[in-house]
C-alpha cells in the first residue's frame, strides 16, 4: 500500500513547464482573433499547457472516475434520500441510465465506477471492487474510519487514476456518489478552513428546513466529538471524511504527480480537492474548477483552493456531472488552439503594435 503515492507524494509536486505555457501563449496570441478575446478559454489553453508541456495541449480521450462510499451519518436523517440509494445507484452508472453516464458517451469519454466502500452493492460486473468497508462510522459518535483506512481510501484512488493514465487518459474527471456525503465534506471543509459548519452545510439532495438544522448539528457533534487536526489532512479524512473523499483525494494527487489535468466537480469533490492540497501543497495549480455547485458552502471550498469555476449552473448532483460539461468548453478551447489560423496563414493584417499616425 505504501507503494508508488507516498514516494513521490515526499519528493513534492513536479513544476509547471514555463516554457509550454510561453509557446501556447505565443501562439493564442498570433491566431486570428483580437488579442485575449477567447478570454478564460485562452487561461485555460495555457494553464494545460504548463501542466502537460505541450503548447497544442490535448484532453481527449478523458477518463471519468466515480467513486461510491457510504456514510453512517447517513441513519441520522442528514440527506432527503435514504441510504441505500448509493447501492443503487452504482448499477445505474454501469447500465447507462445515470447523469454522469449520458455525459460520457456524449464526450466520448471512458467511465470508471469504483466501490470505495458501500454498505450493501449489488451483485454487478462493470464496477471496480475497492471496498474498504460497509460504509463508515457515524461520524458524530467517534472517527468515520481509522488512519491506515484513510492511507487506503488515498491509495485507492491514486490506483485507479494511475490505471486511467496508463491506459491513455490525458484528463480526469474524479466524481462521486454517496449519501449523507455533503455532511462528511462540510465537516472536513470545516476541519480544514476553520469556518463554521453554519456557513459551509447546504441542503445536499434537497433537505427541508428541520433537516438542514439536524445537518447542522450533526456536524457540529462530528467536529466535537473527533477534533480533527487541522493540520493534518490524513486525520481529518479519517475522523470524519468518507472512503470516496479519500478515493478523489487520491485521484487528484495521480493526476498531478503525473503531469496531467483534472477537473473539480462540485461541492464533495472540492472537499477532497482541499485535502489532496492539504497532503501536497501545489497540487492545486494541476487542477480546473469545472463549475460551483448550489451547494451552499461550495463557494467557500473553491476560494481556499484559490480555483475559479468555469460554470456556475446550479447544478447539485454530483457524480462528476459539473466537471463533465466544463470539460466540453475545456476540450473546446484546446481545439481552438490546435485548429484555428494564425494572421499569417490566413493573410489577416495583425494589430498595430504602435499606435495609428
Ligand atoms: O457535488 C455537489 O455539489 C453535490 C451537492 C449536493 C448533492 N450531491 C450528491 O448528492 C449526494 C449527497 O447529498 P446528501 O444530501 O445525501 O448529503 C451525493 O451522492 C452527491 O453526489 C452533490
Ligand atoms: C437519485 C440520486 C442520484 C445521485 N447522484 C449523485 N447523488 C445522487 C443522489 C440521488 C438521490
Amino acid at each position: 500500500m505504501n507503494g508508488e503515492w507516498q514516494a513521490l507524494l515526499s519528493t513534492g509536486v513536479p513544476p509547471l513547464n514555463r516554457r509550454a505555457a510561453r509557446d501556447a501563449y505565443v501562439r493564442l496570441c498570433r491566431l486570428t482573433k483580437p488579442r485575449g478575446s477567447l478570454g478564460r478559454l485562452e487561461a485555460v489553453v495555457v494553464r494545460l499547457a504548463a501542466i502537460t508541456g505541450e503548447p497544442l495541449p490535448r484532453v481527449e480521450p478523458a477518463s471519468i472516475l466515480v467513486f461510491a462510499g457510504d456514510h453512517g451519518v447517513a441513519l441520522r436523517g442528514v440527506s432527503a434520500y435514504p441510504p441505500e440509494v448509493t447501492g443503487q445507484m452504482l448499477e445505474n452508472f454501469r447500465s447507462g441510465g445515470a447523469a454522469i453516464s449520458v455525459l460520457a458517451r456524449r464526450l466520448g469519454a471512458e467511465l470508471t465506477v469504483v466501490d470505495a466502500g458501500v454498505r450493501k452493492a449489488p451483485a454487478v460486473s462493470g464496477v471496480l471492487r475497492r471496498s474498504l468497508g460497509e460504509g463508515t462510522q457515524d461520524i458524530t459518535l467517534g472517527p468515520a474510519m481509522d488512519r491506515a483506512t484513510a492511507l487506503a481510501s488515498i491509495a485507492v484512488g491514486w490506483e485507479v487514476a494511475k490505471e486511467a493514465l496508463d491506459r491513455g487518459a490525458r484528463l480526469l474527471v474524479p466524481g462521486e456518489m454517496g449519501i449523507g456525503n455533503t455532511t462528511a465534506a462540510a465537516a472536513v471543509a470545516s476541519a480544514l478552513t476553520g469556518l463554521s459548519p453554519r456557513l459551509l452545510v447546504g441542503r445536499g439532495t434537497g433537505l427541508g428546513q428541520e433537516g438542514l438544522q439536524r445537518k447542522r448539528a450533526a456536524v457540529e457533534a462530528a467536529l466535537a466529538a473527533n477534533r480533527p487536526d487541522p493540520a493534518d489532512a490524513l486525520d481529518v479524512l479519517a475522523r470524519v471524511g468518507g472512503f470516496e473523499l479519500g478515493g478523489i483525494a487520491g485521484a487528484f494527487l495521480a493526476a498531478a504527480f503525473h503531469r496531467r489535468p483534472a477537473l473539480v466537480d462540485g461541492f464533495i469533490a472540492s472537499a477532497a480537492a482541499l485535502l489532496a492540497e492539504r497532503l501536497a501543497p501545489g497540487a492545486r495549480r494541476f487542477w480546473i474548477a469545472g463549475h460551483r455547485s448550489a451547494e451552499r458552502g461550495h463557494r467557500r471550498v473553491l476560494r481556499a483552493l484559490r480555483l475559479r469555476p468555469l460554470l456556475e449552473l446550479g447544478l447539485r448532483l454530483g457524480e462528476g456531472t459539473g466537471a463533465a460539461l466544463a470539460l466540453e468548453l475545456v476540450s473546446a478551447a484546446c481545439t481552438l488552439q490546435r485548429e484555428m489560423a494564425t494572421f499569417d496563414e490566413a493573410g489577416v493584417s495583425d494589430r498595430e503594435e504602435s499606435g495609428p499616425g
